[in-house]
């Protein structure tokens, strides 16, 4: 740290001032050693030095200057510098060096040199004195370019008074060694010590070994005294116990002083050294390692062992798509082609190198021409379709008819089949087993709520990140070119900020279109007019028109009681057991079970919710099993046995871990082995595992009492009507019928959602009566269109009362509510009018509607009745209610004839096209046109 220490002159600096300071060196040696000899050398122009007894002060921020040592400063202060420059001019070219002391003041100031300089540049006469060490050096000053000043020092000084306050100046006195004897042996033992120590830090630092030769020829042989300044003077550790040597005046004690701080110099330069050399040895290791590795690379590519990185990837694309190349398009070929010959230009390291990768890789990796064999025997896929599901025949009949059509056509491109109804009914598992019917692979994706295009057609390559769509990224996982894709929920596709994911679809799946479907990232055309797309929906009126237009629609409507029983027995109990690891003996599950379940949990349309219950109940029973001790896992039944046999003769109490047994065992077994309480909990079947140990330790009572237990362990969970809420819980449905006989101004509707079908009541009561109090009030969060419907059947059914019975002025006076319960639900569309009416009317006439009669069907303003939606909901809604009777449109007969027998058995259906019939069907009961 050259800037921060002394410095020596090289030698006689070539100028005048250096000619000087050798003189004075000389002279200062001569002092202590012959006497005032060096008084002859100097030029008798020139003050002495020993004359300087005032002296400018030059404040030293960080090291005493030492007698014989150089020390570069800058002096800011101009008074101060004009002083000196002054001072040099007239010949007396002297100041005074003097640390500044270690105070909080200065310390947190000081930390460069010219920082030092400014905080002590503020201060000034006594204050300045106040902040200085009073022992210094007399310092020659060398020569002054701009602010730098080059001393040299020359004599210890001590401050003895203050003269001038700007710049300070001060009276001095000139300090000398106190006589010192040159044989003292400690003085010899401590300056050898400090030699060598020297000789040390010069061995590792071979900088110092010049300052030393230039030290002596500037101040004689060492002495005891010098040596000690140089040691102190080349330390850098501690600035304070610099200024002690400097003070110092007892030969002795300076010697320790200064070998204290050679000795620590020593350390900070072993410990300088080793940081160095670990640093170099982590750098040669690093170099050295990336050199091996490049020779290594060299080797194997000489040897052929390893191919660089660019040919070993282009070998790895040209490789997978070698064994297509007769089924790929050669449009692809050739683009494949120039990715690859621009891969080999790139450089390994850039980033368009990454990106031209991994587009070869997807576009190697794609199924170009792979088709799996399709099976189009109708005889296996109707096998397979009611292998999976019970029913349904109607949506099986279209799907074998689809296939019989492939069958002709020798492919079953061209359509897009979209299955919808409510959920759970079975649309995605119907995808699954037409794909395993057809012998193709299944892959699906959702697309409810994606709204970002590039989701189906990819990302332009450009962007960071850049992936392609759904549908290359179906190709690729699946392997095959004709796969069938299930795209779920349809109808709650996302309307897009960044292009229209519905029109990125219709290129998808329209078999016009998909021939050629371009992805962004792919950028070369895919046909995709073999893929066999499936949509599910919910709704279908929410699936955008042009997609719909393109697509055959097959609705699943819901499973009636009947429907829902055989799958819950067939498909659903079946699958769930097995899935429990339980076996069909350790268990009975009642058909009244079944019924009660269907009938008081789960009356949606769909059998998720049934599922769900059927899992629950079984879920139960596993843990009713384990806690029995029951287990289907052999290596169990080993632990257990192992465990009996290391403890054979020990009391069978302490053979079994459950206390409940343990007790039972001890006092009243009986109590729990006639128990038929299905938990069981209390019984531990450990025994039965351990029942050979049990023979050898326990006596003959012993044993008929384990006997009885393993008979009661093994015991059937039995599950039926009278149980199911222990595991389930109380049922969650109340009848949805709030009345056996409807009172007069109520009537049964029927509603359908994308949940399914639902009956509702349409009440009606008068609020008060009176001439010009006629209004109508609605409640039951209606729509507006149900709203408008509530006005029409209001003058709809004054027109047919006045018909019907023309002195009636009910209408004509009468305030009324009609209520649409349930309150919280809200309701919409137009087919509840006629109930309406016939609400209203019933109030009007006084008469409560036919006994289990419901309706549905828009009523126009002159009485019509239009055609209404959700026709086997609303039927299966109906007798899951009870109904009997119930009033359809005309225009529904097609629907209702086309519903399975099992759906319409039993019931009453009319078909109406004027209200007038449905008057007479209510309120007459004699009268109606009986349809089936
Ligand atoms: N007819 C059936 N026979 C046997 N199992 C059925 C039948 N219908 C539905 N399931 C079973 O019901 C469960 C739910 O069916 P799935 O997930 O296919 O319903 P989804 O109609 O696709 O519902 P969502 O609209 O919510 O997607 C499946 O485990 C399925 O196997």
């Amino acid at each position: 740290m050259p800037g921060r220490r002394t410095w020596f002159a090289s030698d006689s600096d070539s100028s005048g001032s250096a000619a000087d300071s050798d003189s004075d060196a000389s002279s200062a040696a001569g002092e202590e050693s012959e006497g005032n000899r060096s008084s002859s050398a100097v030029a008798p122009a020139i003050v002495r030095p020993e004359d300087c007894h005032t002296v400018v002060v030059l404040p030293l921020p960080h090291q005493p200057l030492f007698p014989g040592f150089y020390m570069p400063i800058s002096v800011k202060d101009p008074k101060l510098l004009q002083a000196l420059v002054e001072n040099q001019k007239r010949s007396f070219p002297y100041a005074g060096a003097f640390l500044v002391k270690n105070e909080e003041h200065t310390d947190s100031n000081i930390v460069t040199a010219s920082d030092s300089k400014k905080s002590i540049h503020g201060l000034k006469g006594k204050e300045l004195l106040e902040h200085l060490h009073q022992v210094g050096t007399l310092a020659k000053i060398a020569s002054i370019q701009g602010d730098q000043v080059f001393l040299l020092g020359h004599s210890r000084l001590l401050i003895t008074e203050m003269v001038e306050e700007d710049p300070l100046t001060v009276k001095v006195e000139h300090l000398k060694e106190k006589p010192y004897d040159k044989d003292d042996i400690v003085i010899k033992a401590t300056s050898f010590e400090v030699l060598s120590t020297l000789k040390d830090v010069l061995k590792i630092n071979p900088l110092w070994k010049d300052h030393a030769q230039i030290y002596t020829q500037h101040m004689g042989d060492f002495n005891y005294p010098r040596l000690a300044d140089f040691g102190a003077a080349i330390s850098v550790a501690n600035k304070l116990l610099c200024q002690e040597v400097l003070e110092e005046l007892d030969v002795s004690k300076r010697l320790m002083l200064s070998l204290e701080l050679v000795k620590r110099e020593l350390e900070i330069t072993k410990l300088q050294r080793s940081i160095a050399k670990a640093i170099e040895e982590k750098i040669t290791g690093e170099q050295r390692r990336y050199l091996l590795n490049e020779q290594l690379k060299a080797i194997k590519k000489e040897l052929g062992l390893e191919t660089d990185d660019k040919t070993a990837l282009s070998e790895k694309f040209r490789k997978r798509i070698e064994s297509r190349k007769e089924k790929c398009p050669s449009g692809v070929l050739q683009v494949i082609e120039e990715e690859l010959t621009k891969l080999q230009l790139l450089e390994a390291s850039s980033s368009e190198f990454s990106v031209t990768t991994n587009y070869l890789d997807w576009l190697t990796v794609l199924p170009w021409g792979d088709y799996s064999d399709e099976n189009f025997d109708v005889h296996h896929a109707q096998r397979i379709l009611d292998e999976d599901h019970y029913g349904l025949a109607d949506v099986k009949e279209r799907i074998l008819e689809f296939i019989a059509v492939g069958k002709l056509r020798g492919s079953s491109q061209g359509k897009i089949i979209c299955l919808s109804g409510p959920p759970g009914v079975g649309k995605t598992s119907i995808g699954r087993s037409i794909a395993r019917a057809l012998n193709r692979k299944f892959y699906r994706f959702s697309v409810g709520g994606l709204s970002d295009t590039a989701e189906i057609k990819g990302h332009r390559r450009t962007y960071v990140g850049a992936m392609p769509g759904k549908m290359v990224q179906c190709l690729k996982s699946i392997g095959t070119s004709n796969p069938l894709v299930l795209i779920d929920e349809i109808d709650k596709l996302g309307r897009g900020y960044s292009g229209d994911p519905a029109s990125a679809l219709l290129e998808l799946l329209d078999p016009e279109q998909n021939a050629n479907f371009l992805d962004h990232y792919l950028d070369v055309p895919i046909d995709l007019s073999k893929v066999l797309f499936v949509c599910t929906a919910n709704v279908i009126e929410m699936i955008p028109d042009p997609l719909l237009d393109r697509m055959e629609i097959i609705s699943i409507a819901g499973y009636i009681t009947d429907e829902k029983m055989h799958i819950a027995r067939g498909y659903l109990e079946k699958n769930t057991r097995e899935a429990c690891g339980i076996m069909p003996e350790q268990v009975e599950f009642m058909d009244s079970a079944l019924l009660a379940l269907i009938e008081n949990y789960c009356r949606e349309a769909g059998v998720r919710n049934l599922q769900k219950q059927i899992e629950k109940i079984y879920r139960k029973i596993a843990l009713q099993l384990v806690r029995r001790g029951v287990s289907n896992e052999p290596t169990q039944e080993i632990t257990l046995v192992e465990a009996s046999e290391q403890h054979t003769g020990v009391d069978i109490a302490t053979e079994v871990e459950n206390k409940s047994l343990r007790d039972a065992l001890a006092e009243d077994v009986s109590v729990h082995v006639t128990q038929t309480d299905l938990s069981c909990e209390n019984i531990n079947v450990v025994s039965l595992t351990t029942k050979s140990e049990v023979d050898h330790n326990i006596n003959e009572g012993m044993e008929k009492v384990m006997e009885a237990l393993v008979d009661s362990a093994t015991e059937k969970v039995v599950v039926d009507a009278s149980n199911l809420d222990k595991f389930i819980g109380k049922p969650v449905f109340q009848p949805e019928r709030l009345f056996d006989q409807t009172p007069v101004g109520v009537v049964m509707g029927l509603a359908w959602n994308a949940m399914g079908g639902s009956t509702l009541y349409i009440e009606t009561v008068k609020v008060e009566d009176g001439k010009g109090k006629v209004a109508l009030v609605v409640t039951g969060q209606l729509g507006d269109v149900m709203k408008e419907s509530a006005q029409i059947a209001h003058t709809v059914c004054t027109s047919i009362l006045h018909e019907k019975e023309p002195n009636n002025p009910f209408f004509m006076k009468s305030k009324l509510h009609l209520h649409v319960p349930a309150g919280a639900t809200p309701k919409d569309g137009p087919s509840a009018g006629c109930t309406m009416v016939t609400s209203m009317l019933s109030l009007a006439i006084g008469k409560p509607v036919k006994k289990d009669l419901a309706m549905t069907g828009e009523v126009t303003l002159t009485g019509r009745i239009l055609p209404i939606g959700g026709v086997k909901e609303k039927t299966i809604a109906a007798r899951r209610s009870g109904i009997k009777t119930i009033i359809f449109p005309s225009a529904n007969r097609r629907d209702f004839d086309e519903l399975a027998p099992n759906v319409k058995e039993g019931l009453e259906v009319h078909f109406v096209d004027k209200y007038s019939e449905i008057y007479d069907l209510a309120f007459r009961s004699d009268s109606g046109t009986r349809a089936s």
